[in-house]
């Protein structure tokens, strides 16, 4: 094992997420206006989105939040036409949504359901090619697309590409899902209760991945959510909405947790506000402790020496040769060793730097730690986070003042007011390659099945008002 003296102690802080961008994924977001949008299913009864106005700034990430049946998917379907709007009129950069073709429409907006909605007769490879197939892509240009995805989601395309989804965990299926929607660049992606299917610890795997991806692409992203704590910890702004989709507050989540608009809101914090604003902080934001790393096979009394050279240090973090974390023995356990051991703690409190404080905290108390390893890009080792960190930040936590210009607007019944122009409009990347003629789409869309006949196509690219 040869590790260089240099990466035997990892000092603290930590950089920005450096998440690669694909070379074509230079697409960057746009912004999405919603002007008094209706939606009435049956002409009795009240309707369930009712004249609601919302500006979704291009680059930010959204989340709607609000209990069940208030009209949220409702909203968010609209956006990519699976669910056509009774009146109102929704704009993506600088183009009607309802003047496009809705086919085309959908394929430049990424869409991901929960559970990942893949095709189970292809392979992962093939879910993820399914647009830019569609797209006529050469083949060439997929494969690269398919693995630049495979990398930026951190699934292994050698040992992942020609699986099948049931071989896949549910996790892994869903990062898959938000490869597929992100295959042809699309400047918007929607996703609706995305995580909703998986286990809290792959939930909060899946947030950080999300908020990695996003710091490098800059989509504009807006995500459906049943849970309070995921709309504060992914949202750049969070629509709280009660029934009939109306909007009881927007803002940003700091904003939220300070100045609850009334009962409703304050209801959704419930009653930890203060702590929930650790939600808000990244492991990053935090001091990290530096740490003594070694290798398995390394002499248990060098290391040892090494750990007391270094101010006396309790523990050290085993890393195999990628800089990966494998155990984190204290210092006792080193002194029955002869040679540091390469097997991997499956409880090793870890969590990554998108994580939030919050999620520090949860994962030290799961593994009964007082401490937890934050790791970056590929699961590289950066640093410890320590609860005493942790409890410094809640003495700490901080006020918020209201955004100078007010934010954008998102209301019923409320006429657009700080509607930013946005230069760009949602197709152009994209048009250039999607033939316009409606029979190259409906070719593509059939050409997905017959390649697979049990397959259902997934709503977002088969197309159609999903109404009953
Ligand atoms: N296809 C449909 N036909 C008739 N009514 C519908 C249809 N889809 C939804 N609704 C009704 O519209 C209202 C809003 O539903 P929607 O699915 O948008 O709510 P939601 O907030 O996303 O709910 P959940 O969180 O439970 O998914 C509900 O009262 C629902 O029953």
């Amino acid at each position: 094992m040869s590790h260089t003296e240099e990466n035997k102690t990892v000092e603290g802080h930590v950089g920005a997420s450096s998440a690669p961008s694909p070379d074509s994924g230079d697409q960057a977001g746009r912004a999405i206006l919603l002007e008094h949008i209706t939606k009435q299913y049956s002409r009795k009864g009240l309707p369930a989105v009712d004249d609601i106005t919302m500006e979704i700034p291009s680059g930010e990430l959204v989340t709607f939040v609000g209990p069940s049946g208030c009209g949220k998917t409702t909203t968010l379907k609209m956006i990519n036409r699976l669910i056509e709007p009774t009146s109102g009129r929704i704009t993506i950069g600088d183009r009607d949504v309802m003047a496009m073709n809705a086919d085309k429409l959908r394929r430049e907006i990424g869409y991901v359901i929960q559970g990942g909605g893949l095709l189970p007769h292809m392979t992962v490879g093939a879910n993820i090619a399914l647009v830019p197939k569609m797209l006529h892509w050469d083949k060439e240009r997929i494969d690269e697309r398919v693995e630049e995805l495979m990398d930026l989601i951190a699934l292994d395309s050698d040992t992942y590409k020609d699986r099948y989804p049931r071989e896949l965990s549910g996790g892994q299926q869903q990062r898959i899902g938000v490869a597929r929607a992100l295959a042809a660049d699309p400047p918007v992606l929607l996703m609706d209760e995305p995580f909703g299917a998986v286990d809290p610890l792959t939930r909060q795997g899946l947030q950080d991945s999300l908020l990695e991806i996003q710091a490098s692409l800059h989509k504009t992203i807006v995500l459906v959510t049943h849970d309070f704590d995921e709309a504060l910890k992914l949202g750049d702004r969070i629509a709280i909405m009660s029934e009939g989709a109306h909007v009881v507050q927007y803002d940003t989540p700091e904003r939220l947790l300070a100045a609850p608009a009334n009962d409703f809101v304050e209801g959704f914090i419930g009653g930890g506000a203060g702590l929930k604003q650790l939600t808000l902080n990244r492991v990053t934001d935090a001091e990290l402790w530096p740490a003594v790393t070694c290798s398995p096979g390394e002499d248990a009394r060098e290391v040892l020496g090494r750990m007391k050279e270094a101010g006396g240090h309790k523990h050290v973090v085993v890393v195999d040769e990628r800089n990966r974390p494998l155990s984190w023995p204290s210092r006792q356990k080193v002194e029955r060793m002869d040679t540091i051991p390469g097997t991997k703690d499956p409880g090793l409190a870890t969590v990554s730097e998108e994580s939030s404080l919050t999620d520090a905290l949860n994962s030290m108390l799961v593994s009964n730690a007082g401490a937890a390893l934050i790791t970056g890009r590929r699961r590289t080792f950066k640093g410890v986070i320590t609860v005493e960190v942790v409890m410094d930040a809640i003495s700490r936590l901080r006020t918020v003042e209201p955004e100078e210009d007010g934010g954008p607007v998102g209301g019923n019944g409320e006429d657009p007011e700080h509607y930013d122009e946005d230069p760009g409009s949602i197709g152009e990347a994209p048009t250039s390659e999607i033939e316009d003629d409606d029979s190259a789409a409906d070719g593509s869309a059939a050409a997905a099945s017959e390649n697979d006949s049990d397959a259902q196509v997934p709503s977002a690219l088969s197309g159609g008002d999903d109404e009953q």
